[in-house]
């Protein structure tokens, strides 16, 4: 897992280091690790066009210094600078020196140019680029483009981007990563995203970003000593005769999620009895009679009264729950449902449904979970690109991994399931739903390899990605 922090953690940690380090230091090591990846992205630095796009902050200050340096080293660096009489002076300086030419900013100056630095704005940017600044990130649009620190018009905190930003190939961060490089526009806009250590001493956060040895060290394995109701059992309250095939997605991926066994008592037992002879099919009992080490409950059941009362028995029970689809919008309906439970519950909204339980999640996706997690006593995954799971306790794990194809009818409904099947391994439930996020992101990504994927195409390659992700 790699700690993902706030703009204002990192503002701290840079001052505590300002002070310990001579004046200069920290923004010197910045601009060093900046002009060793630039020149890691050209093919040869002598004779190279590099354009540097350059900010009245700091940020500009960083992309001046490795600008000089690219030219000390024979590179052709042109600067255009945004707002000439607030250009960082000595890094000016240095790229006078260094016989880098500066001039005032002008979209044109970018034609040719075989690498573009955008040093426009940092940790300081507000999100979306107005004015010259955006006509520079569409000048820069097809160019490759190294961003500084965060590319420019995104918000560093949020990830939100407005309405224009700078699309970079890669981004190199310095001291630590900001959250906003992960969440929402941003984790795209970042391209490769590669970090620089600056020293800094940065405070225990508890926002993650997921990496696929945090997956593996978490994806249930039987033991020898193990039998099917010792590896868990999965419930699923899913599927109506309207919503048959929520019902079968989900029970198929609790199937090959690694449940040691599967048991249905949902609206549509036909067709799951026929996909999946291995599931045990109860049409009569109610979820409160039947033994289970986790419930998933939602996917296509419905709103009306027989869902209702097959949604409150589940979360009756003692054990945990994922509650999806259909079951958060009438869990919205009466949150205390959720709010008393002694085991626990996770929903996985996307942003419709997240606005029916908690309101609009609005730019700051981390703090809207973080928010709704709070209020409800729930594990709150809220779905999208770069999908964010929050507890209760404000713990944090954001998924890097999926595509946008994963956006597709039935896609969520593969992930309840899968998330029942981890709950009933029994993983912690913030685990249990950030690992199988990044699994079915993994799953969504083999998916789409093979063109446009359904949400069944997802769910035949789960197997695949869990078994790539155990063994590494
Ligand atoms: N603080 C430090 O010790 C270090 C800082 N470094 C660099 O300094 C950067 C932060 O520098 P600053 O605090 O000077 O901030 P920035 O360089 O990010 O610039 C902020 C300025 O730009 C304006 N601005 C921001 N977003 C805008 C937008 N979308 N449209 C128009 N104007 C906008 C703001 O009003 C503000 O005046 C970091 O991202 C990093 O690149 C590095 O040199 C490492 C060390
Ligand atoms: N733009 C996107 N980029 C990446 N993943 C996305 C995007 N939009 C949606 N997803 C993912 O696709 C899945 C869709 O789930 P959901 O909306 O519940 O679908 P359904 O209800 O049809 O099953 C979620 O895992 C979500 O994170
Ligand atoms: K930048």
């Amino acid at each position: 897992m790699r700690g993902v922090h706030s703009v204002a953690q990192v503002r701290a940690a840079e001052s505590d280091a300002m002070a310990r380090l001579p004046e200069g230091e920290l923004m010197q090591r910045a601009a060093h690790a900046l002009s060793v990846q630039c020149a890691a992205l050209l093919d040869r630095v002598y004779g190279a066009h590099v354009v540097l796009l350059v900010g009245g902050g700091n940020n500009g200050g960083d992309a001046l210094f490795a600008g000089a340096r690219l030219a000390a080293r024979g590179a052709r660096v042109d600067a255009l600078l945004l707002d000439p009489a607030r250009a960082h002076a000595d890094g000016l300086v240095a790229f006078d020196r260094a016989r880098g030419r500066a001039h005032e900013a002008d979209p044109q100056l970018l034609a040719g140019a075989d690498l573009v630095v955008d040093g426009m704005f940092g940790i300081g940017g507000r999100a979306g680029l107005t004015g010259v600044s955006a006509d520079l990130a569409d000048a820069a649009h097809d160019l490759l483009t190294v961003a500084v620190d965060v590319p420019s018009g995104v918000d560093a905190d949020t990830g939100a981007a407005g309405g224009k930003a700078v699309r970079a190939d890669v981004t190199v961060t310095f001291g630590a990563i900001k959250s906003g490089t992960v969440l929402g526009p941003g984790a795209d806009l970042c391209g490769e995203l590669r970090l620089v250590d600056l020293g800094l001493e940065l405070p225990v956060t508890d926002a993650h970003l997921l990496e696929a040895a945090d997956v593996r060290a978490v994806l249930p394995r039987p033991g020898a000593a193990d039998d099917k109701y010792t590896r868990g059992v999965v419930g699923l309250a899913a599927g109506s005769e309207q919503y048959a095939g929520a019902g079968v997605l989900a029970t198929g991926s609790a199937v090959h999620g690694g449940a040691g066994m599967v048991r249905y008592v949902g609206l549509a037992p036909d067709p799951v009895r026929a996909r999946y002879p291995e599931v045990v099919v109860h049409p009569d009992s109610r979820p409160h009679d039947v033994r289970v080490q986790a419930w998933v409950v939602g996917p296509g059941l419905g709103t009306d009264g027989t869902a209702m009362a097959l949604l409150a028995d589940v979360l009756s029970t003692d054990v945990p729950v994922i509650a999806d689809a259909d079951a958060i919008t009438l869990i919205a309906r009466t949150p205390r449902l959720i709010r008393g439970r002694s085991a626990p519950t996770v929903i996985t909204p996307h942003d419709r449904e997240f606005e029916r339980i908690a309101g609009q999640p609005g730019p700051d996706r981390l703090a809207a979970a973080r928010r709704a997690a709070r209020d409800l006593g729930a594990t709150v995954l809220l779905k999208g690109n770069a999908t964010v799971v929050a507890a209760p306790d404000g713990t944090a794990y954001v998924n890097p991994t999926g595509t946008p194809w994963l956006a597709t009818a039935g896609s969520g409904d593969v992930l309840s399931g899968l998330i029942g099947a981890l709950l009933a391994s029994g993983l912690r439930a913030p685990l249990a739903a950030a690992a199988a996020a990044y699994a079915h992101g993994v799953a969504g990504q083999l998916a789409a390899a093979d063109g446009p994927p359904s949400a069944a195409d997802v769910l035949a390659e789960l197997r695949g990605a869990l078994g790539s992700l155990a063994t590494g």
